[in-house]
């Protein structure tokens, strides 16, 4: 099924007119309202029509579109179903509003209507079950704030400067690591716990939006249902995506327009994403940003709702074409409806630290042998009479049960995640998810159990230490999961369960090392993909800006050095630069640097096309889907929000492959006619390169077997021409290409590094 995508229209600010409105709600052939019309920028008398599963205006209420939207996803949720709900849409157009709302109980927003709808539902399935079901609630909250991490039940002071690592889980799933997973057992609970994280998140005022939110921010809810038969969780997650901005208008100072060069970035991932799904392509860029490794659309399993926030005025003119566009697109997203897998009762064993530690956001539930079940069950039990249930107090909703006293979100016990290894690592949990945990944690650095006494020697440490970077390394090249806990509880040798803690600190400081270096580059890279897009529309101000912030992270890059000398000299050599036309802005075609002619030149017989096809503004869907991608093509992908540039159908060869190469690099350093800057010996190894090298450096052969165009024979020549210069190291894409290997030249190695992530 696809993702439902659903818009909604907000009501005018106190600042805005009602003469600026430029939205309007439509029926579709169905006779509901479906259609969202917004005008051409350049020529008011047309309109382009947009067709979603549903359209809301602003007289639309939170219980309005709660009602319809969000609580029937809750009854697949308790039938075992994951479900995703966000809000997209560009700064100040509703999201906030939409998913957390206000205080006043017709403002509360999605997120606190679909806890009270949680615990109701759960209260009644227990009731009418005699007591034979018992459900738990636990949620995590995290940001993704400048493509980092952080854990919003965490107070911001003990955050550490890199985040939280994110991870691949089985069945491809992301996991973030560290997480605090809390369980909640009451709506009151819930508000203490939420408001507390939400003033942990990052907030601040730009000059479109007084409170604008400058992180994505990810609510997991997970529902564990349990029977004297079996337990089945799903979880549920509500992300308020941080909107696009356009700088010449937020007013931002830096420490802003670093926020908003991470928030653009990450969207404009997203819109890449989005764009290479709905093409079938083999590669989705996924890992190019934290965000979209971790909504992982497309890949996630489960129902998905996306809120298209829209807002009403021309002052969002080009914005919200964009938001159009890729709410269209991202309609088209395919999504696997799976049922989350029931975990059966056996008989029982004691419980295992493995298996009362473990657990993540999002887990799925993998069927296991009957004994890791019950011993999970068994402690689920144990902590159940432990754990002193906190108290509940309903009085805002309209839930029906009654409880007298209140707890504070201090006193909620707080289960931290294993990866932690805090003291409550040894706690029961009443985490199903976990008896999917193996009872070792030697193989994955996703387990982590209390430190064995076993000694063992330095020769042993290293030689784990090693094979466990390997794995990551090839976890990596392979864009899969680690593996699997299962298969490991069940192949686990005595000598791997005698790995200490001893191991797991140094793994901890060499993932620590790797997570910091990648953060550090990705920073830098969110800079210059921001430089990017300003210099495609013409923005050389801005693009110089981004540049020089990104300087330092690529310290000895002669080509951004080039770069930037020549805006520099650009501008310096201009006018007074004024503000351009919105018309010029829509072209999005004033820059004269060689490197956008090749989209220039796209445009200009694109826009022809689009006038060979104005009279056909259909209200039909599939017309409607046409034409809205067709004239967007034609020339309403560079404007303000992020864009994937396009490819050409009309192009040479030349400038097809040309622009290809862009759209496919997830560096913006290495284009194709640029990658001297990557053949310097000092430049920094992009992504792939840096894959490639660790996998050389390796020296292992079926990973290199693994990657493309390159077969057994080959694989096995590097390698051993590898061993012979036994203390060779390689550091960067030179030193590849400079390897003596025969039968291997330039171009065999750039097909390897390009099937590194394909
Ligand atoms: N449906 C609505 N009804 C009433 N007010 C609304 C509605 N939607 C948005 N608003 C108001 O519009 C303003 C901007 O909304 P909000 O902060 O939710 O935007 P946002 O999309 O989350 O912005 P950002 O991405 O900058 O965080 C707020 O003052 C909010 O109260």
């Amino acid at each position: 099924m696809s993702v439902r995508v659903v818009a909604r229209i907000r009501p005018l600010l106190k600042a805005e007119a009602e003469k600026d409105q430029i939205l309007s709600i439509h029926e579709a052939n169905n006779g509901k309202p479906q259609i969202v019309k917004i005008p051409n920028p350049k020529s008011q008398h047309e309109e382009y029509s947009f067709n979603f599963a549903a359209a809301y205006d602003a007289t639309c209420t939170q219980q309005e579109l709660f009602d319809t939207e969000v609580a029937p996803t809750i009854k697949h949720l308790f039938q075992g179903f994951d479900v995703t709900l966000f809000a997209y849409g560009v700064t100040g157009s509703g999201k906030t509003h939409t998913m957390r709302g206000g205080k006043s109980l017709a403002d509360r927003g999605m997120i606190p209507r679909l806890l009270s709808n949680i615990y109701r539902k759960s209260k009644a399935l227990e009731k009418a079950s005699n007591g034979e079901t018992s459900i738990n609630v636990s949620m995590s909250y995290y940001e993704i704030y400048t493509d980092k991490v952080f854990d919003l039940f965490e107070p911001p002071e003990k955050r550490t400067p890199t985040g939280l690592p994110i991870r691949e889980a089985e069945g491809g799933k992301t996991v973030v690591a560290g997480l605090s997973e809390v369980p909640c057992s009451s709506l009151k609970e819930f508000e203490i716990l939420y408001d507390k994280a939400n003033a942990n998140r990052s907030v601040g005022s730009t000059k479109l939006n007084a409170e604008s939110s400058r992180s994505h921010a990810i609510l997991c809810v997970k529902v564990t249902i349990s029977t004297a038969t079996e337990t089945r969780a799903s979880t549920i997650c509500a992300i308020d995506l941080a909107g696009s901005e356009d700088n010449r208008r937020t007013g931002n100072v830096k420490e802003r327009m670093v926020e908003s060069a991470s928030i653009n970035k990450s969207l404009f991932v997203l819109a890449q994403c989005v764009e290479a799904i709905s093409k079938k392509q083999s590669r989705i860029p996924y890992r190019e940003s934290k965000m979209t490794r971790i909504l992982s659309l497309g890949q996630n399993n489960g129902l998905t709702v996306m809120i298209l926030n829209l807002p009403p005025t021309k002052a969002f003119h080009l914005d919200t074409l964009s938001s159009l566009n890729f709410a269209n697109r991202t309609k088209k997203v395919e999504v696997r409806e799976i049922e989350n897998e029931p975990i059966f009762r056996g008989p029982p064993r004691p419980p295992t630290a493995a298996t009362t530690n473990g657990g993540m956001a999002r887990q799925p539930l993998r069927p296991l042998n009957s004994a890791a079940a019950n011993a999970n069950i068994l402690a689920n039990r144990e902590a159940k009479v432990d754990k002193e249930k906190p108290a509940k107090l309903f009085s805002v909703y309209a839930d029906k049960s009654k409880t007298t006293a209140t707890g504070t979100a201090r006193s909620i016990p707080q289960i931290s995640s294993p990866l932690k290894r805090s003291a409550v690592d040894t706690l029961p949990s009443s985490r199903p998810a976990k008896q999917s945990r193996p009872a070792t944690s030697n193989t994955s650095l996703l387990r982590r159990g209390p430190p064995e006494t076993t000694t063992i020697t330095k020769a042993t440490l290293d030689s784990l230490v090693e094979k466990k970077v390997a794995e990551i390394l090839a976890a990596r090249e392979a864009n899969v999961a680690a593996p699997q806990p299962v298969v490991q509880e069940q192949h686990a040798t005595e000598r791997e369960k005698a790995i200490s803690a001893e191991v797991q600190a140094r793994l901890d400081s060499i993932e620590k090392r790797l997570e910091g270096q990648e953060g550090e580059r990705a920073e830098g890279l969110s800079y210059l993909f921001m430089a990017k897009q300003h210099q495609a529309r013409g923005e050389d101000e801005d693009a110089l800006k981004m540049y020089e912030l990104a300087q330092p992270f690529f310290p000895d890059n002669q080509k951004l050095e080039r770069k930037v000398e020549k805006l520099r000299a650009k501008l310096s050599a201009r006018r007074p630069p004024g503000r351009k036309s919105e018309d010029e802005e829509a072209e999005g075609m004033v820059e004269t640097d060689a490197e956008t002619q090749p989209i220039r030149r796209r445009k200009k017989s694109r826009r022809q096309e689009v006038q060979n096809t104005d009279q056909s503004y259909q209200v039909d869907d599939q017309e409607a889907s046409y034409q809205v991608d067709h004239r967007e093509d034609a020339g309403y992908s560079d404007h303000e929000s992020p864009r994937p540039r396009k490819k050409a159908s009309k192009h040479t060869t030349k400038s097809r492959s040309r622009t290809a190469v862009r759209a496919d690099s997830p560096d913006p350093l290495v284009d194709r006619d640029d990658q001297e800057a990557e053949h310097s010996s000092t430049a920094m190894a992009t992504p792939r390169t840096q894959y490639l090298i660790d996998i050389l450096n390796l020296r292992n052969v079926s990973k290199l077997k693994a990657l493309n165009g390159l077969g057994v024979k080959k694989a096995e020549a590097i390698v051993q021409h590898l061993q012979e210069e036994e203390d060779l190291q390689l550091t960067s894409w030179h030193d590849v290409l400079n390897l003596d290997v025969r039968g291997i030249g330039k171009r065999s190695w750039e097909v390897m590094r390009e099937g590194v992530l394909a």
